[in-house]
């Protein structure tokens, strides 16, 4: 990809044409603002990560008030045992509040290898992971990284070691599959057989019910979107030199330094202009980009439509602690961030 044309001039510059200014002319302009020497806590997430991650409760909560307060949702039926409005498209609020609406079909459901591609395009055309003598271990990095976060998803959604932990919570916390034949003609204990995942209990043409039901949705939306928001970001940013703040990492010797420290130069870009935002993502962040916001509508459906707020809050927090793991960790645990490193790092 050709390096895209200059049209403005970078903060940094615009700061070093300042001072040139300074030095040869009398008129003597006011000196650069004083650099923000704040660091900021490896434990925690930065603030712009934290303003990113306040999205989600608050689509989340904004869901809520709207089921709660919108009269085409308050007057359509509702079942509490399935967590979820009645499917036929005549009664349903809303299209989206349908099961197979086309995005939970084909964006959803297969929701993980959206994701997937689209960090794969960003990962293998964005210039900035290529060329840079270490291109090839800084890719290997973020597959590491793909493989930590894919691992948490297959253990909560897919399988863990046995039935993934949605179906283990439901379980632990009184969930079971009923057979309705079974209750209905009165055979067996009251009709509840002994299945343990919820697929399974679907395929025999039982209901999974009775327990606290961890939202799978609300889960793989917010792992995946904020780990193609990290990868994306990160990388892109540090590339375009568009960065506002810098993480922070504690060192071997527990001295606490910016992350850019263990940053190579060549990865950024050697045109110093200021960027678009288009022209920053390229074709696969653009591709990423997309993808998290049709994340963040789905989100917003299933806020509104589907499920109990607390499974909806358990399903946040699981894909948060996930993310803790990969993104934060590394920052404060040297050893960690040796095997994934840090996005753009
Ligand atoms: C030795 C033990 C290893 C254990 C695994 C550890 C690490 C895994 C590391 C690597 C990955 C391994 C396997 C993954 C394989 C391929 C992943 C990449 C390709 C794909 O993404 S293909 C998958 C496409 N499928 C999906 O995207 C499904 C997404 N949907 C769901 O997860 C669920 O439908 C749901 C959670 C959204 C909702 O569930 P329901 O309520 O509908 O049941
Ligand atoms: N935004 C959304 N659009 C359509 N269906 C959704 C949805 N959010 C959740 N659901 C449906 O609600 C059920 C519970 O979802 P989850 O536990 O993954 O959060 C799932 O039903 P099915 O399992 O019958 O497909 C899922 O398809």
């Amino acid at each position: 990809m050709s390096s895209p044309t200059r049209r403005y001039k970078s903060p940094s510059e615009l700061s070093r044409a300042n001072n040139n200014n300074n030095n040869n002319n009398t008129t003597h302009l006011p000196p650069p603002p004083p650099q923000n020497n704040h660091r900021n806590t490896p434990y925690l997430p930065t603030p712009t990560e934290l303003a990113l991650l306040t999205l989600y409760p608050t689509l989340l909560l904004f869901g809520a008030l709207f089921s709660l307060l919108s009269p085409e949702t308050r007057a359509a039926p509702y079942d509490t045992l399935r967590q979820a409005h009645a499917q036929d498209p005549s009664l349903a609020p809303s299209y989206f509040a349908r099961k197979d609406n086309l995005f939970n079909v084909l964006f959803v459901k297969r929701g993980w290898a959206w994701i997937t591609a689209a960090f794969g395009a960003f990962v293998l055309a964005h210039p900035a992971y290529r060329g840079g003598g270490n291109q090839t271990r800084r890719r290997v990095r973020a597959g590491v990284r793909w493989v930590v976060v894919t691992g948490w998803w297959v253990f909560v959604t897919q399988w863990c070691f046995g039935p993934p932990i949605i179906d283990r919570g439901f379980r632990w916390s009184g969930g079971k599959c009923e057979v309705v034949e079974e209750m209905v003609f009165g055979f067996g204990e009251g009709g509840v057989k002994e299945v343990v995942t919820a697929a399974a209990c679907k395929a025999s043409g039982g209901s999974w019910r009775g327990g606290h039901d961890i939202s799978g949705h609300v889960f793989l939306l917010v792992l995946g979107s904020f780990f193609l928001v990290q990868e994306v970001g990160w990388v892109a940013a540090r590339w375009a030199r568009y960065l506002g703040e810098e993480r922070c990492v504690v060192m071997h010797d527990g001295a606490v330094k910016g992350a850019g420290v263990e940053a190579e130069r060549r990865e950024q870009q050697e045109e110093a202009g200021v960027l678009t935002v288009l022209e920053t993502l390229g074709f696969g962040g653009r591709l990423a980009a997309a993808v998290t916001g049709l994340c963040a509508w789905m989100l917003l459906m299933t806020a509104i439509y589907f499920h109990t707020w607390f499974e909806k809050l358990t399903g946040l927090v699981v894909a948060l602690a996930g993310l803790y793991v990969t993104y934060i960790l590394p920052r404060w645990i040297p050893a960690l961030r040796s095997i994934v490193g840090l996005p753009g790092i």
